[in-house]
C-alpha cells in the first residue's frame, strides 16, 4: 500500500502568520501524497466577538446557532481555506480548498437535540467520508485542503470539529493507503505538565487515557483530540501523532511528539 500523510494543523497555529507559513513549507516538503485539514476556532471566535456574538462552547464543541454557521462558513470555508491554499500554491503545492458539500467529500448528520441543543453542529458515521472522491483528487496530482464545514446532504451546511474530521477521513483513506495521522497544534505533544514542553509523554495506549483524564494530566480541548485520535488507531489507522507545527519537519528524523499505541 502506498503512503498517505494526514494532517491536522489547529487554529492556535493558524492565527500566527509566521508559525503558520513555517508549518505550511514543511508541510509542502512532505514526500508523496497528502491531506491537509485545518481548524481555525480561535479565528471564528474573535471573528464572532467583532460581530457581537458571543461565542459558547461545551465540552470542546461550539455551540453553532444560524448567525455562528455564517460566521464560521465565511472563517474556514473562505479566509482561513483560501488563504491557506494561496500561501500552498505559492509554495508549489497544487492545493484544493473543499467543504465537505464540494464533491460530497463528507456528509454529516445534524447533532439530535437532547439536554443541549448545539445548533448546526454535524456529527460524522461510517459511511460520512467519500474516499473514493479523495482518492481521485489525489491521483490528479491535487493536495486536498479540507475545512470543519461539512453539509447534511439536503442544502444545510453544518459545522464539524476538525480533530473530527481529520480522524474520520484517515480512517475512510485506510482502505486505499496506509494512513499517517498527524495532528499538529502549538505544544510538543501530550504533556505531563501542559505548562513544560519538556515532558512530552511519547507513547500513549488507548487502556491509558481514562487515567490521565481522571487524575487530571489531560484536559480542555486535548480530551476530545485524544478520543479522536484513539478513534483512529482503533479503527486501522497505521500511525497517529500528535505534535507540535514547527517541528513536522523533523516528523521521519526523530521521535516526534506522542505516538498513540492501540
Ligand atoms: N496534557 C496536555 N498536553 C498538551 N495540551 C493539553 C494537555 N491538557 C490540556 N491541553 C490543552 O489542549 C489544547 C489543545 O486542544 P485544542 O485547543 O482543541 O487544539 P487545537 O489547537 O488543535 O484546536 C492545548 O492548547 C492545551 O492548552
Ligand atoms: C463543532 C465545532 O466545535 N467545530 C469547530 C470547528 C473548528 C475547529 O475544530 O477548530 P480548531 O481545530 O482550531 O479547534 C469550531 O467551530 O470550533
Amino acid at each position: 500500500m502506498q503512503k498517505l500523510t494526514i494532517i491536522k494543523i489547529g487554529g492556535n497555529v493558524i492565527d500566527n502568520s509566521e508559525n503558520l507559513h513555517h508549518f505550511l513549507q514543511d508541510f509542502t516538503a512532505l514526500e508523496g501524497p497528502k491531506i491537509l485539514i485545518h481548524g481555525g476556532g480561535k479565528i471564528a471566535t474573535e471573528t464572532s466577538a467583532a460581530m457581537g456574538i458571543e461565542a459558547k462552547m461545551i465540552d470542546g464543541r461550539r455551540i453553532t446557532d444560524i448567525d455562528t454557521l455564517r460566521v464560521v462558513t465565511m472563517v474556514y470555508a473562505g479566509l482561513i481555506n483560501k488563504n491557506m491554499v494561496a500561501q500552498l500554491q505559492a509554495k508549489g503545492n497544487n492545493a484544493i480548498g473543499l467543504t465537505g458539500a464540494d464533491g460530497n467529500i463528507i456528509k454529516a448528520k445534524k447533532r439530535p437535540v437532547k439536554a443541549i441543543d448545539y445548533g448546526f453542529v454535524g456529527d460524522l458515521e461510517e459511511s460520512s467520508v467519500s474516499s473514493t472522491m479523495l482518492d481521485s483528487l489525489l491521483k490528479a496530482g491535487l493536495t486536498p485542503v479540507l475545512c470543519a464545514i461539512t453539509h447534511d446532504g439536503d442544502t444545510q451546511l453544518l459545522n464539524t470539529n476538525a480533530d473530527t474530521i481529520a480522524s474520520a477521513v484517515a480512517v475512510a483513506m485506510s482502505s486505499v493507503y496506509e494512513t499517517h495521522l498527524v495532528y499538529c497544534f502549538e505544544k510538543k505533544g501530550v504533556l505531563k505538565d501542559v505548562n513544560d514542553d519538556a515532558t512530552v509523554v511519547r507513547e500513549i495506549r488507548a487502556s491509558e487515557f481514562e487515567g490521565l483524564k481522571a487524575d487530571g494530566t489531560v484536559a480542555g480541548g486535548m480530551i476530545p483530540k485524544l478520543h479522536n485520535a484513539f478513534e483512529a488507531i482503533n479503527k486501522g489507522v497505521a500511525a497517529v501523532y500528535i505534535g507540535k507545527a514547527d517541528e513536522l519537519g523533523e516528523i521521519e528524523k526523530r521521535n516526534f511528539g506522542t505516538k498513540l499505541l492501540r
